[in-house]
């Protein structure tokens, strides 16, 4: 048998909704939803992706009250819909954007976090969000608009001062970055709460330390691709079949009752990680809750984390992140 756990894990029970409501684990609106979005023909642009609606408003319902969005994903207005259709009263979500600063060869969209931000709102039609990022490190004059990690952090706070977000954040920041803004802010009150990152048994540490030294700040680790291990392993653009977790996750998902899927987003909690997941099924997504319900051994979270360190694989930012 294994023990009830009623209470999420410590670090993610600092956050809560502005009505006072504990965060789930959040639902994405990204990867596949943003291909999905670009893709459309010019002349569905404006129209509503009603898949990710759906698949929003079937979370809302059984129990999730985190969402993930991003100027990127361009799905505001599905968050906005599903929102309204839930009928939920918008102080009982907690829901996240981030700005970005451009990628490579993709120019940054807005001018800035303050120009974001407004947009942002309309979009949502909401008149503040919960969490606000910037989507990464990587700012690059020749798409990032003339901002910098600096000029970005100083307006994300102007953001906070002006009561259009309720915490601030970043994502895929590694140690330098997030030295680098600490001293933008100043006191540690406006320092990031949350550094949103790839992370799972094969990537325990997105950028060298970046864990330890997020929750030794006091942020809030957020894990995206937490379920990658599941479907996402390939070698040389082929998936690999036999990597090492199958094994050890299949004599897990026995010993507790529970799915390869909620073996690895309980890890992620118990390593004081907040997972983002997504899944269009009503079955995975009542599954991906149901991880506030059982404990894993210290022992299982070990043995996860040193099968996991055997076969490094990292699926985002892989030439940003050769060294770092
Ligand atoms: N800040 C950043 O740079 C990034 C942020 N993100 C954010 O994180 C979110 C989640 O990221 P994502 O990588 O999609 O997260 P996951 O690792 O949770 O992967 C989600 C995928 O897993 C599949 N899945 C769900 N349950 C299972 C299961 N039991 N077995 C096998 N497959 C399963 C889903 O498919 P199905 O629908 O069929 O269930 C879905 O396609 C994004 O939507 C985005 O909001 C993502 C990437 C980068
Ligand atoms: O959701 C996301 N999918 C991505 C793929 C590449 C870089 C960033 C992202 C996201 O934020």
């Amino acid at each position: 048998m294994t023990k009830a756990v009623t209470k999420p894990v410590k670090l993610t029970q600092n956050f809560t909704t502005k009505s006072g409501i504990p965060i789930t684990i959040g639902t994405g609106t990204g990867t596949k939803w943003q291909w999905l979005k670009k893709g459309r023909p010019e002349d569905q642009k404006d129209t509503l992706v009603t898949e990710l609606v759906d698949q929003l408003l079937l979370a809302l319902q059984n129990g999730y009250n985190h969402i993930d969005t991003a100027e990127v994903y361009t799905t505001h207005p599905e968050v906005a819909e599903a929102v309204k259709k839930s009928g939920i009263p918008r102080e009982d979500l907690f829901i996240t954007t981030k700005y970005s600063p451009g990628f490579r060869t993709f120019q940054a969209l807005s001018k800035g976090p303050t120009d974001f931000i407004d947009t942002a709102l309309k979009e949502l039609q909401t008149d503040y969000v919960d969490l606000f990022l910037i989507h990464s490190p990587f700012f690059d004059e020749a798409v990032s608009r003339g901002q910098t990690l600096e000029s970005s952090w100083a307006e994300v706070i102007e953001a906070k001062k002006a009561g259009k977000v309720r915490e601030i954040g970043v994502s895929n920041y590694a140690k330098p970055h997030l030295e680098k803004i600490f001293k933008v802010a100043g006191s540690t009150e406006f320092y990031p709460k949350v550094n949103q990152i790839e992370f799972h048994p094969y990537l325990q540490n997105q950028s060298k330390d970046i864990v330890k030294f997020a929750q030794e700040n006091d942020i809030l680790i957020e894990a995206y691709g937490p379920l990658t291990p599941l479907f996402r392993i390939k070698k040389d653009g082929k998936d690999v079949e036999d990597h090492p977790l199958k094994p050890l996750l299949q004599e897990l998902s026995e010993k507790y009752g529970k799915t390869d899927a909620q073996i690895l987003l309980r890890y992620t909690l118990q390593k004081g990680i907040l997972p983002i997941t997504t899944s269009t099924k009503v079955e995975r997504i009542k599954q991906s809750l149901e991880v506030y319900e059982f404990e894993i051994t210290a022992e299982d979270v070990a043995k996860i984390d040193e099968v996991g360190a055997s076969y490094p694989f990292r699926q985002f930012f892989d030439q940003e992140y050769k060294n770092l």
